[in-house]
């Protein structure tokens, strides 16, 4: 498909161009959509050489010339706002979402965690749909506008709130951001409940990311030694208890499915490593207090994740 075949769509603008934002939106801009990227840090050297992607899955991309901006100021009206940035600083990119949003603009958060959309919501207009989007994918940053891709990349979509009125309205959005990413060659599946999937992605994130941090170790070792496997499905066990405890059932099996998953992927440094490496502040809200403080609302403590989370905040306390 040629570049801008697909601009009837709807415009998109990516607020927040990291590893996330970098990747879907080179992706979603080499299928023909009109992508407009918001960049800080990176802004010179994108707009100098452009997105590019090493990727182990699909090879050597690249998108140049790039829409780029350094203000949502200077964006055109978007009809789809996807945000690439952490939780840590959502409800600072509320200016920025509302200055580039179109009418009745779709606000797709791609970001791990619960509740992260609780610090931007009530900074938003009612007229704009925010969703979650979790990504299951492993990339990072490796330089200036430059992503490594290891593996996977499909995106689980569901609706937080907004205009639509009822469930049926509400599954059209999802469904429409879904075809956005399947336009693009990424599997995408529509959740009928984010809250569900959030807690669903959590079974991942709540041991891999904080313990990369805690024992300076990636995937591979984590993997290879007994007491970090019985520890990782300790925790995991934990979060499959909290969304219990909240309402929400996840599939029997899918906390070994995840494990099992993880044996098998390359070895793999979470972002929250990265994160601590660069001494750029955790998303320890989103992955560990909100959880944690749903569960204990619900009457469920959880001991190992508490412990990690304590750890993790001393931790993130003195490297800034
Ligand atoms: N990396 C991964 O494999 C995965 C990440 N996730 C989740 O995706 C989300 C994003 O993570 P990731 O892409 O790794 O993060 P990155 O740190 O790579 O990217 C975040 C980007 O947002 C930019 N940014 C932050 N604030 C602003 C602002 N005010 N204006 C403009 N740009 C801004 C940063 O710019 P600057 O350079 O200036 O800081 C940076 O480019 C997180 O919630 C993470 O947990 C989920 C699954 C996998
Ligand atoms: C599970 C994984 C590695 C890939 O989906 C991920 O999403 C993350 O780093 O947050």
């Amino acid at each position: 498909m040629q570049a801008g075949a697909r601009a009837g769509k709807g415009r998109i603008g990516m607020i927040g161009t990291g590893a996330i934002g970098g990747f879907y939106g080179v992706m979603l801009a080499r299928a023909g959509h009109d992508v407009h990227f918001l960049l800080r840090s990176e802004f010179a050297a994108v707009a100098e050489d452009g997105l590019r992607i090493a990727s182990d899955v699909h090879g050597a991309l690249s998108l140049d010339p790039v829409q780029a901006y350094r203000s949502a100021e200077q964006m055109p009206p978007c009809e789809w706002l996807l945000v690439g940035a952490k939780t840590t600083s959502n409800a600072d990119l509320a200016p920025a979402i509302i200055q580039a949003a179109a009418d009745g603009a779709k606000v797709l958060l791609l970001q791990n965690g619960l509740d992260v959309e609780a610090d931007l919501r009530p900074l938003l207009p009612e007229s704009l749909h925010l969703l979650g989007g979790l990504c299951l994918i492993c990339v990072n940053r490796v330089g200036p506008g430059i992503i490594a891709h290891q593996a996977l990349g499909a995106v689980n979509i569901g609706y937080h709130s907004g205009p639509c009125q009822g469930q049926a309205e509400r599954m059209a959005v999802v469904e429409a951001a879904a075809d956005l990413f399947r336009s693009a060659g990424i599997d995408s599946q529509a959740m009928p409940d984010l809250q569900q999937a959030r807690w669903q992605k959590l079974v991942w994130n709540v041991p891999y990311n904080g313990l990369s941090v805690l024992l300076a170790a990636s995937t591979s070792p984590l993997m290879a030694s007994d007491q970090s496997r019985g520890l990782i499905q300790a925790l995991m066990g934990e979060v499959v208890r909290g969304a219990q405890a909240c309402g929400y059932e996840i599939a029997a099996g899918y906390a070994d499915y995840l494990f099992t998953m993880t044996e098998k992927m390359p070895d793999y440094w979470p972002s929250m490593y990265h994160d601590y490496a660069h001494k750029r502040p955790l998303e320890l809200d989103a992955i560990y207090a909100r959880p944690l403080a749903a569960a204990r609302a619900a009457g469920c403590e959880l001991p190992k994740i508490e412990a990690l989370y304590q750890a993790l905040a001393f931790l993130d306390r003195r490297n800034r």
